[in-house]
């Protein structure tokens, strides 16, 4: 048995709370720790940080005793925490421009990091906190959680089998309404910082980090970018009920080409409505089929049940553009994507198997979202080259 304590700041958030917690570690020690491939058991120790002590005393306790029916250690005293000999792991989820001075600690200290994405808003703040890592030999590791998405597992598995033959291209459709809070009925999903540039939001920020690992993992490196960012609503409602100025961009729509030509057209809004199988959609036309992944179903066509449409507005579509599609099995249980990339995480730590989902990848795609920035203030494509 090794056992592993996590240090876990940015818990009381969304994504901390909900993804990292619940459905990660709790699960992990609810399925009794990881096995590792030499036949030991990883034990989790988490501890909760944050400055909210209500928060975390509800996490730790009300919470843990719900799913594992015992309390874990919680302390807002991050600092004195992150310290103690036995922490073996640093995990941030907490705000993006948090995540600088708590990877710089952690490195300081030794321990591993593992952390949310962005890392960084800045590209040479991200490949600086990358550099820190390595320099001070620690395990590291950032979220690439899309990966594990059933549907992009479907995806990578059609494209392994030859099913696509050539791939021409892939189209993301990513985004749904985000309520703006005006309608107290109708209050919003999402913090409102990420609708702040100021604090760290903005689409591009957010979700091309997402896709330049996505596109690289399925398509190959990306070579060049052309975007166009827009803040589309210029006022939202806060937590506190107070109206405030949009400074980012809420829909960010964007032409990547990989290096071996592949054109991915990816448009991330949230200011859309959906009409589409699901929040994410990836569409990847190929010489001998097409696919479309959604978050977990994959439908495919190939050419053989392609239909022969021909363009005639005078009479109602006579073909239904949905039937010709085959709804690819699940071929297992899939797991949750984050709570898979925490269990090759702390495999990882205990010395069990590489973790290439490194700090330095992490930073390829904060330089494509500042990529993407220049290329929609600019006007212009942007060599990804030097940069992603
Ligand atoms: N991989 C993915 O799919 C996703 C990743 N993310 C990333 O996760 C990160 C967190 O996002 P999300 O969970 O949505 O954000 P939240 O606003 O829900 O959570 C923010 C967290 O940071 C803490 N925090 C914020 N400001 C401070 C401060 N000044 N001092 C101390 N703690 C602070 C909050 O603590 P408190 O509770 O005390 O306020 C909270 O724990 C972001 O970097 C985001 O980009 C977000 C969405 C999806
Ligand atoms: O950062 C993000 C923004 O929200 C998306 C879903 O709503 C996440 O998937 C993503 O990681």
């Amino acid at each position: 048995m090794t056992t592993l304590t996590v240090a876990m700041h940015g818990v009381t958030g969304r994504m901390g709370t909900n993804q990292h917690y619940i459905r990660s570690i709790l699960a992990i020690m609810r399925q009794g720790g990881v096995k590792t491939s030499d036949g030991r058991t990883i034990d989790v120790k988490p501890i909760l940080l944050g400055r909210d002590e209500a928060k975390l005393k509800h996490l730790a306790e009300t919470v843990a005793m719900e799913e594992i029916g015992r309390k874990v250690d919680w302390s807002t005293d991050v600092d004195n925490a992150i310290s103690a000999p036995n922490v073996d792991i640093v995990f941030d989820s907490s705000s993006t421009q948090m995540r600088a001075s708590m990877v710089r600690k952690a490195a300081k200290l030794g321990k591993a990091i593992y952390c949310e994405k962005p890392i960084a808003i800045d590209p040479a703040e991200a490949m600086s906190l990358a550099e820190t890592c390595e320099s001070a030999g620690i395990c590291n590791g950032v979220v690439q959680d899309k990966l594990w998405l059933p549907g992009v597992r479907k995806l990578r598995a059609l494209r392994d089998q030859g099913f696509f033959g050539d791939i021409l291209s892939v189209r993301g459709e990513f985004g749904y309404w985000v309520f703006t809070g005006h309608d107290p009925d109708q209050p919003p999903q999402r913090p409102s910082w990420n609708y702040r540039s100021e604090d760290g939001g903005g689409m591009m920020t957010d979700m091309f980090c997402h896709w330049e690992y996505l596109i690289d993992d399925l398509f190959g490196p990306i070579d060049r970018v052309l975007a166009h960012a827009a803040i589309d609503l210029p006022e939202r409602i806060d937590e506190c009920g107070k109206p405030y100025d949009c400074t980012a961009d809420d829909s960010a729509y964007a032409i990547f080409i990989t290096k071996s030509g592949i054109t991915c057209q990816f448009n991330s809004s949230w200011t859309t409505r959906v009409r589409r199988d699901d929040l994410l959609t990836i569409q990847v036309d190929g010489t001998k089929g097409s696919a479309v992944a959604g978050l977990r179903e994959c439908y495919v066509q190939d050419m053989d049940s392609t239909p022969r449409p021909t363009w005639n507005p005078d009479v109602p579509q006579p073909i239904d553009f949905y039937s010709g599609w085959t709804q690819i099995p699940d071929e297992t249980d899939y797991d949750n994507a984050f709570k898979i990339q925490w269990e090759l995480f702390l495999r990882h730590v205990a010395g069990d198997g590489e973790f290439p989902w490194s700090l330095r990848n992490g930073a390829a795609g904060v330089a494509l979202a500042n990529a993407g920035e220049t290329s929609s203030c600019e006007q212009r494509w942007v060599s990804c080259s030097n940069t992603c």
